[in-house]
């Protein structure tokens, strides 16, 4: 097998005081589809950030294509960015830009294309989400649907080989998530691209992905293929991947004792 697209080694990280990643490792492989999961607020974004280099892991390696991400300088990390392309939550389109001029956005950021190559290419990728028409029209124009397959060809207008999505369902009809997630798969599998995603939508991502990553509490409860992920007997991700209301996932964040707030006698339910 090869080497994995992306490797987290050990990572630990946390905002402030509070560590979101404990020692967390796991793998990307090449060319195929990684879905990290897990609940809210486990730190997936954070990954994703992580291997964007937006975050520098405080212990530990994350190493893309074999290059240790936190150790980079600057120059070596913008060039390292520029071959991953990244939709970040609600794929957020330029509203006083046209749908060509938002996918032509990094092309003219980060080229010297002339503007005949950079109407192609906009062109081809616009095709590839099926939004060649749509060229001309303005974000208020389209429908969401829309607009999160116009910020998926934003983010592979400049040919990545990484491409990482962020909620890419959120808040889609069911039939615009079945087309952005056969869009997702056709676009790994057609450009070669490897894909991380991160997704609360069990079956979608189940169908979708053939690596997934749960992340427990700062580090990974399972991962494998979907159905080895499927049969673990992981409570959490017991919990998670059948939706259990209750299990070992915390419903509150973790602060003050309910005694530090409201004293003990109320904790001990003798108060009223
Ligand atoms: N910039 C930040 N500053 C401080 N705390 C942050 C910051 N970003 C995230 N956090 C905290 O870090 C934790 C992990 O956040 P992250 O967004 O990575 O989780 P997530 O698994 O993607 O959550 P969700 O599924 O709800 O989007 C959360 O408790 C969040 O409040």
């Amino acid at each position: 097998m090869s080497e994995p697209l992306v490797q987290l080694r050990n990572v630990t990280f946390g905002y402030g005081a509070r560590a979101v990643l404990r020692d967390l490792s796991l793998v990307v492989p090449r060319g195929k589809v990684t879905a990290i999961m897990g609940a809210s607020g486990g730190g997936k974004t954070t990954v994703l950030r992580l291997i964007g280099g937006q975050h520098r892991a405080q212990q530990g390696q994350v190493l893309v294509d074999g290059q240790d991400v936190g150790a980079l300088e600057l120059p070596a990390l913008y060039a390292l960015r520029r071959r991953m392309g990244m939709l970040f939550q609600f794929g957020a389109l330029f509203t006083d830009l046209s749908v060509f001029d938002n996918v032509a956005f990094p092309l003219r950021e980060h080229t010297d294309l002339s503007p005949a190559l950079v109407r192609d290419i906009v062109l081809m990728k616009l095709h590839a989400v099926g939004l060649r028409g749509a060229r001309d029209l303005m974000p208020s124009q389209i429908s969401g649907g829309m607009a999160r397959r116009v910020a998926l060809a934003r983010a592979i207008a400049l040919d990545p080989e990484l491409v990482m999505y962020d909620e890419p369902f959120a808040g889609l009809d069911p039939i615009s998530m079945g087309i952005a997630a056969q869009l997702i798969r056709r676009l790994n599998d057609a450009m070669g691209l490897t894909t991380v995603l991160v997704s609360h939508n069990l079956q979608e991502t189940f169908a979708l992905a053939d690596h997934v990553v749960i992340l427990g509490e700062g580090d990974v409860a399972a991962q494998g293929t979907p159905g080895e992920v499927r049969t673990s007997d992981n409570p959490l991700v017991h919990q998670f991947v059948h939706a259990l209301p209750v299990g070992p996932v915390p419903f509150h964040y973790p602060g003050p004792s309910m005694a530090q707030d409201f004293g003990v006698a109320r904790e001990a339910g003798g108060r009223r």
